[in-house]
């Protein structure tokens, strides 16, 4: 199996706050004076990574509250975005999209914009040590305000092209459906920022099109739920709208009930553009090559399942045409060179 950790691969769901390491979380505390409940990192790690009995989404977002604390400072926001390039690029990804909600970032007085910078700031960083691109995707929160959502659109709008790349809707979906968003991203719509929505994940199909049909969105983060409902997938395939696809996070939210459950075969044989993807390496325990070794294990994925997987990545990237020409040269050279042929 060494090959899918020398596969070149492309993660395009990856939250900032989902993939700090634990061994920074201790340099941070040491730094801050502040306690934390172990002092090594494989004692740290129960705490920033779910365990089996994660019994729903909001169970599993309730982990995010542990390093949130943390990355309340430009330095630390720099930081954790350049290492999320740097534990991508150890992992062969070639392009990843990093996403975080700015606004999650401002309790102790930074701005939006501030976050923002950061954060783009620590990819660039990334991208000149390692050979990878990386961008930014900025992140509404289910539970914040319209009108805080709508500053987080203006200010993602000001970063457009400038390492960011796109903005999403996150958080808790079963309490918070998309129909409440609808203004927020006319406005992204209105200021030609592509759209992602988390949607199908701890909800149902309906919210899968409402994202689509309302909220603008040209790929959805999971929608597992989606097979709901026929007349949706159908939909999905007929735009050709990639799904974010995040198979260990699935099943840990219970958005479906397990490996044998998995719609991937099923959504790729129908037709529609799926792809793979992390969530949240450290608070989900996983990294792309692990995602690619589950699927081969548990449902049989070959090299040129996971070939397509990552071509369909490749053309659901968040980059202008010239920038996507050279990421799907880049990753023909690299399968190339490890002898894997294209599919
Ligand atoms: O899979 C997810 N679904 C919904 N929200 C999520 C998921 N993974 C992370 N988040 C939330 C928790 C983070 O604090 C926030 C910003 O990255 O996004
Ligand atoms: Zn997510």
């Amino acid at each position: 199996m060494n090959w899918l950790k020398r596969m070149p691969k492309v993660d395009l769901h990856l939250h900032l706050d989902g993939c700090v390491k634990p061994e920074t979380m201790l340099e941070w505390a040491a730094e801050q004076g502040s306690e934390l409940p172990a002092n090594d990192a494989a004692g740290l790690l129960p705490y920033m990574t779910v365990s089996d009995d994660c019994a729903s989404l909001v169970d599993y977002l309730a982990k995010f509250r542990f390093v949130l604390p943390f990355l309340q400072n430009e330095q630390a926001l720099e930081r954790s975005a350049y290492e999320a390039v740097e534990r991508a690029a150890e992992d062969n990804c070639i392009y990843i999209e990093v996403r975080f909600a700015p606004l999650l970032h401002t309790e102790r007085g930074l701005t939006a914009d501030d976050a923002l910078a950061a954060v783009i700031r620590g990819l660039r960083r990334g991208e000149e040590r390692y050979e990878i691109r990386a961008r930014a995707i900025a992140i509404c929160m289910r539970h914040h305000s319209p009108k805080d959502n709508l500053e987080v659109v203006r200010t993602a709008s000001r970063y457009l092209g400038r390492g960011l790349v796109a903005v999403d809707l996150a958080g808790d979906e079963a309490g918070f459906p998309p129909q409440l968003f609808r203004e927020v991203f006319e406005l992204a719509q209105e200021l030609g920022i592509p759209v992602t929505i988390h949607a199908g994940e701890a909800g149902g199909a309906d919210n899968v099109l409402e994202a689509i049909d309302r909220l603008g969105a040209v790929r959805i983060g999971h929608g597992v739920r989606a097979r709901e409902n026929p007349a949706v997938l159908e939909r999905i395939r007929e735009c050709g709208i990639p799904l974010e696809l995040c198979p260990t996070s699935n099943i840990q939210t219970k958005a479906v009930d397990g490996w044998e459950d998995y719609p991937i075969r099923d959504y790729m044989r129908s037709g529609i553009v799926v792809t793979i993807n992390t969530d949240n390496p450290t608070v989900s325990g996983t990294s792309m090559t692990e995602e690619c070794r589950r699927l081969a294990e548990h449902l049989g994925f070959g090299m040129a399942d996971i070939v397509r997987l990552m071509e369909n990545a490749v053309e659901a990237a968040f980059l202008d045409e010239a920038e996507k020409a050279a990421l799907r040269e880049e990753f023909l050279l690299r399968i190339a060179e490890i002898g894997v042929p294209a599919v």
